[in-house]
Parts: structure tokens; sequence; C-alpha cells
């Protein structure tokens, strides 16, 4: 049985997670953090990470930006393994983690389910053969209207990775909002729509001459990113210091 601490146990994806261990016959939630302690979640609620005294095996976290530092540092003095999920982070928070996952196993996804795991892989194929048959790249990204970080973690994913292929050679373009030229060649649009209860939905457009090729991955519901990460946090109690994502955890 893997006792987990929730950091963010009160927000949408922490009462997700929250019902679906209570299914889970290997996992327990012994402790969570959160900002306020305003739900009976059956377990005891720290609004101060420092005050958190409860011993666990392993930490997911489904937070905010702003909250990330602290995680990390607690995380590092309890020694235990941190399933970073929280998107939006900095450039120097991004190098902390890369830090920390010197001194502890660290796995952070930006999108925690398989389906954009695997569309990963495809986009990255697809880029092979269609960038250098000259389509231009676009990703849009759609989220509900709570979302505080724009563009989404997983667009950015998938910009990461489709650059990759094309050695980091091609710059972001953020909505055009104020471009007066014709789209260069070498760049990714990113597109943000936010509004209602959209779970997230991401489209990669690959458009060349007359056709368009469309990528898309629709999430139906939290349980996908919830599942996944209960997954991360079972694979990284059995790991050493580093830095996994969910590719070590869905394809081995
Ligand atoms: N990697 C993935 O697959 C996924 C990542 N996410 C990401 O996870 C994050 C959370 O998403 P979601 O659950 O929808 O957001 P919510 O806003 O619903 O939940 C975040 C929770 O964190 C709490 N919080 C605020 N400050 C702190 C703090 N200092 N310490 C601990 N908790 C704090 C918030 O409290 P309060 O409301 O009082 O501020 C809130 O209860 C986002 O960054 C989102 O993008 C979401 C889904 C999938
Ligand atoms: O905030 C969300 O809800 C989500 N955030 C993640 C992101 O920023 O990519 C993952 C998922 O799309 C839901």
């Amino acid at each position: 049985m893997i006792k987990i601490i929730m950091h963010g146990c009160n927000g949408k994806m922490g009462q997700v997670i929250s019902d679906l261990v209570k299914a889970d016959k290997e996992a327990e939630i012994v402790a969570g953090i959160d900002s306020k302690d305003s739900i009976d979640n059956g377990y005891p609620v720290f609004t101060d990470i420092t005050k958190c005294d409860v011993k666990a095996d392993v930490i997911i976290d489904f937070s905010i930006a702003k909250a990330v530092d602290a995680l990390i540092d607690f995380a590092i003095e309890k020694s235990m393994p941190l399933v970073l999920c929280t998107t939006g982070l900095s450039e120097a928070q991004i190098k902390k983690v890369e830090d920390a996952s010197g001194i502890i196993p660290v796995l952070r996804s930006s999108n925690m389910s398989l389906g954009v795991n695997a569309l990963v892989s495809i986009a990255k194929a697809a880029t092979e053969i269609l960038a250098k048959s000259n389509y231009d790249i676009e990703i849009i990204e759609k989220h509900h209207n709570q979302k505080v970080d724009a563009p989404s973690g997983t667009a950015i994913m998938f910009a990461e990775a489709i650059n990759e292929v094309l050695n980091n050679t091609y710059s972001y373009n953020y909505d055009r909002h104020e471009s007066n030229d014709p789209r260069p060649k070498e760049e990714i649009g990113m597109h943000t729509i936010r509004g209602g209860t959209i779970v997230g939905e991401h489209s990669i457009l690959f458009a060349g001459q007359d056709e368009v090729i469309e990528l898309k991955h629709t999430a139906q519901s939290k349980a996908i990113f919830a599942n996944g990460s209960i997954k991360a946090a079972k694979y990284l109690t059995k790991k050493s210091s580093g830095l996994y994502d969910m590719n070590n955890v869905i394809f081995g």
C-alpha cells in the first residue's frame, strides 16, 4: 500500500484523485496540502506545507505555479518522490525541478494521459514528413474558464517536441494579434481558447498547399489525468533520484 500526500488536495484535480484513490487497494492518501482547510477529505489537510509532518511514500501535485518552489523544498527535505503535474512553471522553476531530480525522484509531465503522450510521438513523426514539405504548423488548445495559465502546458509540450524534430530552429508566435506580415515558415503558431467546462482539447494543424492535416486529442474527463498521476506515483516509489516523465510510465 503506498502512502500519498496530495498537494492541491481541495482543487478540481485533487478531488478527482481523492475519490479514485478511495477505491484503490494499493494506495491511500494520508495527508493533503492546500491553501484552505475547507473540505472534509477524510485525511488531515495542512495549509502551511512546512507544518506537514505526516510520513508518506510519494507526493502528487496538482496546484498552482506559485506553490511549487516550497513544494520542491519540502520534497527534498523529506526525501519524498514527487509527481509534479502543475503547469505554468517559470524557466527558473523548471531549472529547480531539474536540480531537485539530482537528489530525489521527480516525474514532471504537463499531461498525464496516455492519449496525449501517444499523440506527441505521432506529431513528431508527422513533423518529420510534413515540415520538410513546407507545411505550416499551428497548435490550438481549448480549456475551461477557470484555467489560469496560457498556453497550456500540453500545448508547450507539443511545440517543444515538434521543435526538437526541427533542431529547435522554429520560434513560437502567440495569437498574432500584433502581426502585420505574412506568416514566416519557421514558426509554430500557438492559440488559446478558454470557455465553460471544456476539460482539454489540443489540435496540431499541419497546413499545406490546398490540404490540411489535423491531429487532435480531446479529454472527456479529468479521470484520465488523475489515473495517470496515480500510476506515476506507484512507478516513482520504486525509482532512485532522476527526472522522469509519462513516457517512462506508459512505454517502460
Ligand atoms: N499534468 C496534467 O495532466 C494536468 C495538469 N493540470 C494542472 O494542475 C494544476 C491544478 O489544476 P486544477 O486542479 O484544475 O486547479 P484548481 O485551481 O482547481 O486546484 C488547485 C488547488 O491548489 C490550491 N492551492 C493554492 N495555493 C496553494 C499552495 N500554496 N499550496 C497548496 N495548494 C495550493 C488551490 O487553492 P485556492 O483555490 O484557494 O487557490 C486549489 O485548491 C494546474 O496547473 C493545471 O494546469 C491539470 C490537469 C491535468
Ligand atoms: O488546467 C487544466 O485543466 C489542464 N491543464 C494541463 C495543461 O495545461 O496542459 C493538462 C490538461 O490539458 C488540463
